[in-house]
């Protein structure tokens, strides 16, 4: 049996998560850490890592940037494996986190869809070609109205493979600021928010009298959920190392 602490357990993902894992022979969630403190279902609930009784064997977190330091310095203390799910990190932060790392196991992934880390890896194919071959890239990425940053985690995380396997990239988060033709060598980004959205990402290859458009959508955070119970397994008993979502997927 694994033993789950949820962080954010109150929120979207941390409710999908208390529903699925209830469900779930080989999981128990036996804590969460939210700052009501109010229980919701049928475990404890604390206001922050300091008044925890429980112990797990993987935390798995879906809060928001703000409480990641609080989580971190819970994980630095205790050497317990996280699942770190939440976006818009501060560089400070992702440098504690390679940091305990090197201490701890962590498994970092802005999105725990299948479908997105397949994507991943497809794009590590065919950027290179592409783009040598004069396509420009765009990402479009739409969700919901509560969502509080942008570009989506996601998105960041797809112009990175692409950068990877490419020289000299930028981003262009916003080109209203100034009046001038698209740069070759950027990939621009553009957030839409609005309504319900769980979560669309579309991949654009813009090339002469051709483009290939990648899109991926999610129709339900249960996508979501289930990659985080998936990596909550698979990162149970490890030793310390920066994990990511083709580790569990292989
Ligand atoms: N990696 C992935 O696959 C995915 C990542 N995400 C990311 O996960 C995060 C959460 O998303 P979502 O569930 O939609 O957001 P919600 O806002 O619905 O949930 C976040 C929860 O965290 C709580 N919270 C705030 N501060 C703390 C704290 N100090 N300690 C513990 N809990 C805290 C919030 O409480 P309160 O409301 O009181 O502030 C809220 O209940 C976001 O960063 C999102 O981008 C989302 C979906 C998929
Ligand atoms: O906040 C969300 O909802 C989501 N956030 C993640 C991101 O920022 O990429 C993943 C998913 O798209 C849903």
């Amino acid at each position: 049996m694994v033993e789950v602490i949820l962080h954010g357990c109150n929120g979207r993902m941390g409710q999908m998560l208390s529903e699925l894992i209830s469900k779930d022979e080989e999981m128990k969630v036996v804590a969460g850490i939210e700052p009501s403190g109010e229980a919701k279902n049928d475990y404890p609930v604390y206001k922050s890592f300091d008044e925890l009784k429980e112990t797990a064997d993987v935390i798995i977190d879906f809060s928001t940037a703000s409480a990641i330091d609080g989580l971190l310095d819970y994980c630095e203390k205790t050497h317990t494996p996280l699942v770190l799910c939440s976006t818009g990190l501060s560089e400070a932060q992702l440098g504690r986190v390679e940091r305990l790392a090197k201490v701890s196991a962590v498994l970092v992934s802005a999105n725990m869809s299948l479908g997105i880390n397949v994507l991943l890896k497809l794009l590590k194919n065919v950027t290179k070609t592409l783009y040598e071959n004069g396509f420009d890239i765009e990402i479009v990425e739409k969700h919901h109205n509560q969502k509080l940053d942008a570009p989506s985690g996601t998105a960041l995380a797809l112009a990175d493979v692409m950068k990877d396997e490419l020289d000299d990239i930028s981003y262009n988060l916003d080109r209203s600021k100034v009046r001038k033709k698209r740069e070759r060598n950027e990939i621009g980004i553009s957030a839409v928010r609005g309504g319900t959205i769980v979560g669309e990402h579309e991949v654009i290859f813009a090339g002469t009298d051709e483009v290939i458009e990648i899109k991926h959508t999610a129709y339900s955070r249960a996508i979501f959920a289930k990659g985080a119970m998936s990596a909550a397994k698979f990162l149970s008993g490890k030793s310390a190392g920066k994990y990511s979502m083709s580790d569990v997927i292989g």
